[in-house]
């Protein structure tokens, strides 16, 4: 089913929570709302729903206008972290609720219905819970079950708000791979809400990115975390170091920095900003380096060093043990750029000019701003 939303905002008393949402879904995708709390994730999954209702805008599902239906019209299948199973009802009656209760022309037979809850109960790979009550289930088996009631009506969408948000790391995980496999199996177009960045790119096949009731960005997972659209998204993607650079000739320069790694930039000559995850930035030791290691942790595999400069700035960086252990409390050194991404004024970065293997032109270090400056 191919879902089209255009120009939607919901506001409540005076907040904005939507702020013009525009977003088109294609048959059998499964795409995942990440962003952190309160960026409007579930308002939009409920208006799909049809919990809620937006103030403008329009939702349209294979061109019909899903705004004109009543939510038990719209065949959406709900998970959500806090949506109990029915307590006095087996698993098997859970899962064929959603059949029983439909209108008596539209309602399979008695018959039907026991076998097509025995198939999904075997591609779910829950039979064997077939009539155990949810109080006999563990929480991962219960959010099984509840997909198996979401999909009992072969829904036209499936709706998913943070399903396994209640579960410990370990069963999430199983969990997320299982859910992937049913989804791709079964091809239902499905939206799932999470602010676990791991999950919705392990699940997703387009991730959009929600900021305060805008889309921040949409993209494949792995456009997303190369290329983060704007600094809200790669500072949400764990590009937590913003270093002050300058743009020459495509090329980061900042003294004390080599960024020759990373890929020329399509952009005018100027002032920008460097955002870093701090594991893409490798201190290497220099008599005459603008920076010093001023604080080294462990966390075993990894060495947290924290660098900083002699005005005070502070740079996080994260090495693998084997490679840090030639560093030293304060020592100099400078920083070498792995990867990262280069803004102007907040706007998008452009596409990369070149690759970096296709110029391997080393770009001297320039050191003519003042190291306070220019790594602040
Ligand atoms: N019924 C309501 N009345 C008033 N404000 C609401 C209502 N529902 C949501 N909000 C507000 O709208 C904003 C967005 O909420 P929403 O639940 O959509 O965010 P979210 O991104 O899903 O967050 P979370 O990850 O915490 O669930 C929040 O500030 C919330 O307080």
């Amino acid at each position: 089913m191919t879902i089209e939303i255009a120009d939607l905002t919901r506001r409540f008393d005076r907040t904005e929570v939507l702020r013009g949402i525009n977003l088109a879904i294609a048959e059998g995708e499964l795409v995942a709302l990440l962003g952190p709390s309160g960026s409007g994730k579930t308002t939009l999954l409920k208006i799909i729903a049809g919990l809620d209702w937006p103030d403008t805008g329009s939702l349209t599902v294979n061109g019909q206008d899903w705004l004109a239906k009543r939510a038990q019209d719209r065949r959406a299948g709900f998970v959500f972290q806090h949506y109990a199973l029915f307590p006095h009802m087996k698993v098997r009656d859970n899962i064929a609720f959603g059949l029983t209760v439909l209108p008596r022309r539209d309602r399979p037979s008695a018959a039907a219905i026991r076998a097509r809850v025995d198939e999904l109960m075997r591609f779910l790979q829950i039979s064997a819970l077939a009539d155990r009550f949810p109080a006999e289930l563990s929480g991962g088996q219960r959010q099984r079950v509840a997909l198996g009631r979401a999909m009992a009506i072969s829904p036209a969408v499936l709706l998913l708000d943070e399903p396994f948000g209640a579960l410990d790391a370990l069963v999430r995980r199983d969990l997320r791979r299982w859910l992937r496999d049913v989804l791709e199996t079964s091809k239902t177009t499905s939206i799932f809400v999470t602010h676990d960045q791991e999950e919705a790119f392990e699940l997703a096949d387009r991730v959009v990115i929600m900021g305060a009731g805008r889309i921040e960005q949409i993209g494949r997972p792995d456009e997303i975390y190369d290329h983060p659209a704007t600094p809200f998204v790669a500072r949400f993607l764990g590009l937590s170091v913003e270093l002050p650079v300058r743009l020459r000739a495509g090329r980061v320069e900042a003294p004390g920095l080599d960024a020759t790694a990373l890929p020329r930039r399509a952009m005018a000559d100027g002032p920008a900003m460097l955002f870093a995850r701090p594991a893409d930035l490798a201190p290497v030791p220099a008599q005459d380096g603008p920076l010093r290691v001023a604080a080294i942790s462990s966390t075993g595999a990894l060495l947290h060093v924290q660098l900083t400069d002699d005005g005070g700035l502070a740079v996080e960086t994260e090495v693998p043990r084997r490679r840090g252990l030639h560093l030293s409390l304060g020592q100099r050194v400078t920083l070498r750029v792995e990867a990262g991404q280069v803004f102007r004024d907040g706007a998008p970065a452009e596409t990369p000019a070149e690759t970096p293997a296709a110029d391997s032109r080393p770009v001297p270090l320039r050191y003519e701003h003042s190291s306070k400056e220019s790594l602040r």
